[in-house]
């Protein structure tokens, strides 16, 4: 199976990628899922987190009060540190397991989609890695509008990651998301119709010399 992994900075498209990626029929594996999963109410991951940050990240049932954390720690550098290392174990075992199962049920073809792809080490995981990027006006008015986030927190955000170089000089491809849906869309079908060669060509018998 080959597997593709998806990253780039926040705002930048990743999910509008991975969602048409599915359209055409492949396995996706998306990282913030995941990372839902394995900081679950209840979960050794979600107490570690409480030990760590106090009893004001939780909610009174138990769950993760995510914007208390994330204002804790997209402001502070060494806080995200503590955050994922403690997370970033687990939901690198889980995004293993899963895509073992997807190898086991025969995919050609899955995509990892995970804004934290190398700070886990997922990337060890992937045969070929796209950066999917844009202006850094644009992914901010873009998450300002998805996330309802004021702009201060939106920029916390954005600086809380690293710069877009980060992923573009570890990637293989790079999908520039400045344009409109219809290009991006174009883009993503031109990248599933390479990514389906390289699978074809993998599942070839050797016979040809
Ligand atoms: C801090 C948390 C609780 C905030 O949750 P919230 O629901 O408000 O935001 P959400 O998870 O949707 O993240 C929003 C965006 O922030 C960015 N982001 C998330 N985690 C990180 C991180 N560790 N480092 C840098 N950017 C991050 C991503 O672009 C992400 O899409 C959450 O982001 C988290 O648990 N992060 C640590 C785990 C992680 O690395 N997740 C990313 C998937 S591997
Ligand atoms: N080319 C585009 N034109 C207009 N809106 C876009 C474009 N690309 C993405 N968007 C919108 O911008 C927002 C951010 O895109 P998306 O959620 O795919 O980003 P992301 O890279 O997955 O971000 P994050 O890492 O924060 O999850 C979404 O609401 C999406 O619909």
């Amino acid at each position: 199976m080959v597997i593709l992994g998806l990253t780039g900075p926040t705002g930048a498209g990743k999910g509008f990628v991975s969602q048409r990626l599915a359209e055409k029929g492949f396995a996706v594996v998306d990282a913030d899922r995941v990372a839902h999963d394995v900081m679950a109410a209840g979960t050794p991951c979600v107490a570690a987190i409480a030990q760590a940050f106090g009893p004001d990240v939780l909610r009174p049932d138990g769950s993760l009060n995510r914007r208390a954390l994330g204002a804790l720690v997209f402001s502070d550098p060494e806080k995200l540190r503590q955050l994922n290392a403690l997370s970033h174990p687990p939901i690198l075992a889980q995004i293993k397991a899963e895509l073992d199962a997807l190898t086991a049920a025969g995919y050609p073809v899955a995509v990892v989609d995970a804004p934290t792809l190398f700070e886990c080490g997922v990337d060890r995981l992937c045969d070929r890695i796209t950066a999917v990027t844009a202006e850094k006006g644009t992914r901010l008015a873009r998450i300002m509008a998805r996330d309802g986030l004021d702009e201060s927190r939106a920029r916390q955000r954005i600086a809380a990651q690293p710069d877009t170089p980060f992923y573009t000089t570890r990637a293989d491809d790079i999908l520039e998301n400045n344009g409109n849906i219809a290009a991006l869309r174009a883009a993503v079908d031109e990248l599933a119709e390479r990514l389906l060669t390289q699978a074809r060509a993998e599942e070839r018998p050797c016979t040809e010399k």
